[in-house]
């Protein structure tokens, strides 16, 4: 294949700005159009909404947030007072909203529907959900209330804005990075000579360790190519450890929160002195120890900001108990005064923190904040790298020395909403240039993984191969089509079944580590999904009761050889075949897992879930690029 000639650094921003607005345009119109002219109750449906809830509790959170518990109405509850079904996650945003009652519900139209008060959902159980509340003088609405997912464009403020402060640079200020991206250097030979590293991890396989070594000896640019379950993360941990030996300071992203608290979560135990930036709502229970804002509470750093904290509470609580319009202005003034003090404070604090930190954990986005302005890194570090969007990875390494970027190009890349906007072709010299543009490639689905693979070859990449989560029979398949069958199973794995496990029987369906069941024949007729509302909702989708019948049995038989249904996932490509499933399973299984291949249910439904913004974990052996 010949070598892709690479845009210039301007073409290439340019591009992507234009792209991007599209993109948001695309993502707001479809959301604001669901939202707007959905009934509450089917968005509740779809996983998007829950309606019917009760104010429980009011509390100060983290970073002085008021922070909701909202339970389900009694009048509606489930016999154990459990909300029902709902696609909600932690770190989802949502609009806090009066519900309508009765007649008004009916009559309600797009523009008399306010967005309410807005909130990061910070924690789902059963019977409740938590909402940490946006904005600092925030009126929550009174009586029955209903929460809905609303779309987030703060992911395309940060890409807008570096993709402008890329474009403003001059050439004398490429970074090596960028030169090596945008093909005006080589990447620098690596020497053949580096003495091999002290492993820290006796575990490390070979390929493993020959992919560290690697990315220790890069000057630019190195990518680790980790097909499923090869052990990317595991790698990546003891390449951030080796970075922090060398005395290197490191910046670890990740597009989603998930796949940052992942690494939190292992480097932690290796107890290095690490920040985690980002809204702490979103941020796994375990890592939040570990946040900024935690770590303003806990740190040496942090006494100057305690007792002004503890003002600010008193004063909010004093909020409670007035009802007065003047006495309210009044504490809202003071509130504001001492806000600003704390913030005064609290950024000093952070300072000193952020700075002490010799590895610092960001979402790719996140990384584009306030705290990491004029924090210099030496190896900027991106995991799941395949699945960001280029501009997002330029957040953290506009002025980065060096990038190690983690990833598998032939799993499936970001979802890209304004693909199918119709395009109109450019005239005259304007078009000349807008199709030289496409010549060269620049769409937002193509990642840097995919660009730099593309531009410098497989010499700048090192491919992890000893995969240790399937049986050699599943990983057969996508080894021969995918991975020029290099992946190699584990011993530990290559021959596991479900028959070997602790009480369950050696059955037909316990035996095998692959099953094939053949529908084809009249018997299992497809349905397209045609109630109108639910088309919106599910998009084109299909389902087939014949064949969610047959994975009810199939399901039924492995439970009844002693398969916990914890231990059980079942998934489909459809969600109108998932509502089937959900319908057949859940309740007779709890605890089962059910989820499209594509996207959790609660990403099925248009404009909601931006594969821009914190994208969630999306479970790759179901995800290869087909
Ligand atoms: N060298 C090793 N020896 C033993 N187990 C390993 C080794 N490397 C990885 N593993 C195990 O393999 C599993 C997958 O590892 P990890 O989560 O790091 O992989 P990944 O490639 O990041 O996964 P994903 O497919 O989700 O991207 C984990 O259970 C991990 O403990």
């Amino acid at each position: 294949m010949p070598t892709p000639i690479p845009p210039s650094i301007t073409t290439f921003t340019t591009t992507q700005l234009t792209l991007l607005a599209a993109e948001l345009a695309a993502e707001t119109a479809q959301s604001t159009a669901l939202l707007a002219s959905t009934a509450p109750s089917a968005l509740a449906r779809a996983g998007l909404a829950l309606t019917n809830l009760t104010l429980a509790s009011q509390r100060t959170g983290l970073g002085g947030r008021i922070v909701l518990e909202l339970e389900p109405d009694s009048a509606v509850a489930g016999a154990e007072g459990e909300l029902p079904e709902h696609g909600l996650r932690v770190g989802d945003i949502v609009a806090v909203q009066a519900q309508p009652a009765g007649a008004a519900r009916k009559k309600e139209k797009a523009e008399s529907r306010e967005r309410g008060v807005e909130g990061v959902v910070c924690r789902v159980q059963a019977k409740s959900v938590h909402v940490a509340l946006e904005g600092d003088e925030v009126e929550v609405p009174g009586g029955k209330l209903w929460i809905v997912k609303v779309a987030n464009d703060v992911t395309y403020k940060r890409m807008t804005y570096t993709m402008k402060d890329m474009n403003r640079l001059s050439e004398a200020a490429y970074t090596p990075v960028m030169r090596v991206a945008f093909g005006l250097s080589s990447t620098s030979p690596v020497p053949s000579d580096v003495p091999v590293p002290t492993w820290l991890d006796p575990t490390l396989n070979a390929s493993q360790k020959e992919a560290i070594a690697f990315a220790l000896a890069s000057r630019e640019v190195a990518l680790i190519h980790g097909p499923p379950g090869t052990g990317k993360t595991h790698t990546l941990i003891e390449l951030i450890l080796q970075l922090v030996q060398r005395n290197q300071r490191v910046l670890v992203c990740g597009p989603s929160n998930i796949s940052v608290d992942n690494i939190v979560e292992r480097l932690a135990r290796h107890k290095v002195p690490l920040v985690r930036l980002g809204h702490p709502a979103r941020l796994l229970p375990g890592v939040v120890a570990h946040s900024l804002e935690v770590l303003t509470r806990t740190s040496d750093a942090a006494a100057i900001v305690a007792d002004i904290r503890k003002e600010m509470d008193a004063k909010q609580a004093s909020l409670k108990k007035t009802r007065n319009g003047r006495e309210r202005r009044a504490v809202y003034g003071e509130l504001r005064e001492l806000r600003k003090e704390f913030r005064e404070r609290e950024k000093r604090c952070v300072r000193e923190i952020v700075a002490g930190s010799k590895v610092v954990l960001a979402t790719l986005h996140g990384a584009g904040g306030f705290h990491l302005k004029g924090e210099k890194f030496d190896v900027v570090v991106i995991d799941e790298a395949s699945q960001a969007l280029e501009a997002q990875c330029w957040v953290p390494l506009i002025g980065a020395g060096k990038v190690v970027l983690a990833g598998d190009h032939l799993q499936l890349p970001p979802t890209i909403k304004s693909l199918n906007m119709k395009e109109t072709e450019p005239k005259g010299a304007k078009g000349k240039e807008e199709k030289g543009k496409k010549e060269k490639g620049i769409t937002l689905e193509t990642t840097l993984f995919d660009r730099l693979l593309a531009l410098h070859g497989s010499s700048i990449k090192r491919m992890l191969t000893t995969q240790y989560r399937m049986h050699e029979k599943i990983m057969a398949f996508p080894s021969q089509e995918l991975y020029e069958s290099k992946l190699v199973a584990a011993d530990a794995v290559k021959a596991w079944l479900l028959k070997d496990l602790p009480f369950v029987d050696d059955t037909d369906d316990t035996r095998e580590p692959l099953v094939f069941w053949d529908t084809q024949g009249g018997d299992f007729a497809e349905k397209d999904e045609d109630d109108t509302q639910a088309t919106t909702l599910l998009g084109d989708s299909k389902s087939n009761e014949g064949e969610a019948a047959l994975a009810r049995l199939h399901v039924a038989r492995l439970v009844e050889a002693g398969v916990s249904p914890a231990d059980i996932a079942v998934v489909t490509p459809y969600n109108a075949q998932l509502a089937v499933l959900a319908r057949l399973l859940k309740e007779a299984y709890p605890g089962i897992e059910l989820g499209s291949t594509l996207f959790p249910l609660d990403t099925c439904c248009l404009g909601l879930e931006s594969p821009l913004s914190s994208r969630p974990h999306v479970g790759t052996q179901s995800t290869w690029q087909r």
